[in-house]
């Protein structure tokens, strides 16, 4: 019986890696699959992965209709086994529903992959309706990690290296885009959107890699700077005065 699978995680936990996977082995044996992908990093028409792969796919845009598209490609005499649905948090509620019947309707097996919620924590529209409509909803098992160490569970943006609660829902963007502050501030500087993941306690007290290395270069120097305020209030000598 074919299920609905949604396969969610954080930013950077092998979710298109695995789509790439999945999408291999049930070709290897015969199955015929479409991948489908929207607002990939590598461009219109593609799915990729951190670890090198990557292949095309067919593009969704908010006027794609799944039952459609599969019913027109069964009727072309083309075999329509599964789907794979990558970056499935941008698509329309109304296109998950369109692949859940696919599933119950024509045994047509769907496996989405996605992030559950933004950068403000807040669900998007189609992982939302993933996570209400559902066979199953597998949480990858390879965990991203926080700066800390702990496992990564939220998803944050930064602007010039620094971390933002407000802006669109969708800026597709990468990990790894930090930027220093002083660049936001050059002429004719377009500021530079990226991701971190993180676990909810630094999330929530908003502190990146950036900041906490910032943090412990201030810690390192306090005790040198309050040094040196004693040694100028001694006037030079080191005696008080
Ligand atoms: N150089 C590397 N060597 C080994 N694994 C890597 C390397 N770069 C990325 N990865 C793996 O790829 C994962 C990201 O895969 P990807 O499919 O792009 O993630 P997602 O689609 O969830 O954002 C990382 O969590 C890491 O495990
Ligand atoms: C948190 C968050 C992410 N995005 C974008 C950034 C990336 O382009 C994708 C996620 O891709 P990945 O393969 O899972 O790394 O989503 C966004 O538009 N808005 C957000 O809040």
């Amino acid at each position: 019986m074919a299920e609905l699978v949604f396969f969610s995680g954080t930013m950077d936990c092998g979710k298109s890696t695995l789509a790439l996977q999945m999408d291999h082995n049930h070709r290897v044996r015969g199955r015929g699959g479409v991948r489908f992908s929207r607002n990939d990093r590598a461009g219109e028409s593609r799915i990729s992965s951190r670890l090198g792969l990557e292949t095309d796919a067919v593009e969704v845009v908010d006027g794609t209709d799944f039952w459609e598209e599969v019913m027109r490609r069964r009727t072309q005499g083309q075999r329509v086994d599964y789907l794979i649905c990558d970056e499935a948090q941008f698509y329309t509620p109304e296109q998950v529903e369109q692949l859940a019947k696919v599933v119950d309707e024509i045994d047509v097996d769907v496996f989405a992959f996605g992030i559950t919620a933004d950068f403000r924590t807040r669900l998007f529209p189609g992982s939302q309706r993933l996570i209400e409509l559902a066979d199953r909803v597998q949480v990858l098992q390879v965990e991203a990690l926080c700066w800390c160490g702990r496992r990564a569970t939220h998803n944050a943006r930064t602007v010039d290296g620094v971390m933002v609660t407000e802006g669109a829902q969708v800026v597709v963007g990468d990990v790894d885009m930090a930027v220093d502050g002083p660049a936001a501030t050059a002429a004719g500087h377009i500021p530079v959107v990226g991701y971190e993941t993180l676990c909810r306690r630094h999330f929530m007290r908003r502190v990146t890699a950036h900041g906490a290395n910032l943090m412990a270069e201030q810690d390192q120097l306090l005790p040198f700077e309050v040094d040196a305020c004693l040694w100028r209030g001694t006037g030079g000598t080191g005696v008080d005065a």
